[in-house]
């Protein structure tokens, strides 16, 4: 019988490496941007430093690891990086890591997938000019599947969408009489609060600020607005009354006069929102999902029964269980099940419906480097 001999293009410790970075990636928010880990090995084979991403705004996963040896005084010049995607060339709210890379005298670099993303795209290209051996495709499935919904979103050119239900047990939003203030624990509406600073923009529907004449403000415990605001956006047919509140006196707040989620997608894309959250009601949760717009699923779970009032949901356009909507638990960001106060936060996202391959590899792994 013939033996035959794999070699592959990654080594076992790279390999090592890359399942640690995906493992650090999960620690990071979902949002506008991937989640993402690196970690740099040495030549012994050391896993010396593991970065991630903390989200829009942050240093990325490369720069992280790279400050974190410099503050440890870790000297990586002849080090290889492992990435679970392509380092960014550009320079967004943080600098190049490709610039970063190569300062700290990183001499090779392993990443999973390519970035899609124009303005970030073209880093390998940049690093191999600058004389670091690339290669690319370790664990591009894994890295793939990490950031499904942030990779359809950026082919789509739409934002990341996040749904946000706080709900009784028997899924009820609001009761009869209206009423919704508060189902959630205070330890519940803080970090809806401190989701509210990451996202660009925030999505009631026209009932909503009807009903509620809500804020839409990301505040503090003190109830003072604190950090980043979101741009406060409401979907309908409706105007919004002249005294809302959802005005505010910052200007900051947006008509989508359409009960097209699509629509709504498009032309808060077209304002450079790439991450918006949808708070409710029912109407508008009820069509971002049967649209399958939602990348990401929030649910504050009290433990409160109403037994009447404003369901979670209208309607899905589902009548037999053989269509139902089946969600996976996802484990970033704090975790799948977290206990806030009495209240349970569940995170979600969509089981895969649709075959969806990105260009995982621009360029191929050096010629040496693949093959039986
Ligand atoms: N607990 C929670 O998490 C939350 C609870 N709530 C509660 O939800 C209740 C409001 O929910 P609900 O009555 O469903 O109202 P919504 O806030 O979902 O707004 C519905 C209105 O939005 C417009 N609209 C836009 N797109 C669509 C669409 N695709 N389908 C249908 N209507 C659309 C319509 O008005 P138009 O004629 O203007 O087009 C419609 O009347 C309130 O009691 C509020 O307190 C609200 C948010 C969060
Ligand atoms: N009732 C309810 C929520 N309601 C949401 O918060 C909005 C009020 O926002 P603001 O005016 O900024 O405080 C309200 O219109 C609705 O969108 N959210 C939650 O996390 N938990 C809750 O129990």
């Amino acid at each position: 019988m013939n033996r035959i001999e794999i070699v592959t293009a990654f080594s076992a410790v790279e390999t090592a490496a890359m399942d640690a970075a995906l493992e650090a990636a999960l620690q990071g928010p979902r949002g506008a941007n991937p989640l993402v880990g690196a970690v740099v090995i040495d030549a012994a084979g050391r896993q010396l430093v593991t970065g991630y991403h903390r989200g829009a705004g942050t240093p990325h996963a490369e720069a992280d690891a790279i400050t974190q040896a410099e503050a440890a005084g870790l000297d990586l010049s002849g080090c290889t990086m492992v990435i679970t995607l392509e380092p960014c060339d550009h320079s967004g709210r943080t600098g190049p890591c490709t610039q970063a890379i190569i300062r700290a005298g990183i001499t090779d670099v392993v990443y999973a997938v390519d970035d899609p993303h124009d303005p970030a795209a073209g880093g390998a290209a940049t690093l191999r000019r600058a004389g670091v051996q690339v290669r690319s495709g370790l664990a591009a499935g894994e890295s793939f599947e990490l950031n499904r919904q942030w990779f359809l979103g950026v082919a789509a050119q739409r934002p990341f969408v996040t749904l946000h239900i706080a709900q009784t047990l028997d899924s009820r939003i609001a009761a009869e009489d209206g009423t919704s203030q508060w189902i959630s624990s205070p330890e519940s509406l803080a970090d809806n609060h401190g989701l509210r600073r990451r996202i660009d923009a925030i999505l009631v529907g026209t009932q909503t600020v009807l009903v509620d004449n809500p804020r839409l403000t990301a505040r503090d415990a003190s109830g003072a607005t604190a950090g980043k605001q979101p741009l406060r956006a409401v979907m309908g047919l409706r105007d919004i009354p002249a005294d809302a509140a959802v005005r505010g006196d910052d200007g900051n707040v947006l008509h989508l006069p359409t009960r097209d989620p699509r629509e709504a997608l498009s032309l808060l894309y077209a304002e450079g929102v790439r991450h918006v959250m949808v708070e409710g009601g029912s109407r508008i949760l009820s069509s971002f999902l049967a649209a399958g717009l939602v990348d990401e699923l929030i649910v504050y779970l009290a433990p409160t029964l109403l037994g009447s009032g404003t369901p979670a949901l209208n309607g899905l356009g589902i009548t037999t269980l053989a269509d139902a909507r089946h969600w996976d638990w996802d484990p970033s960001d704090g975790g799948a099940v977290l206990t806030l106060g009495r209240d349970l936060r569940l995170h979600l996202r969509p089981e895969p419906t649709e075959a969806f391959e990105p260009h995982l590899s621009r360029t191929a792994a050096e010629p040496a480097m693949g093959g039986y």
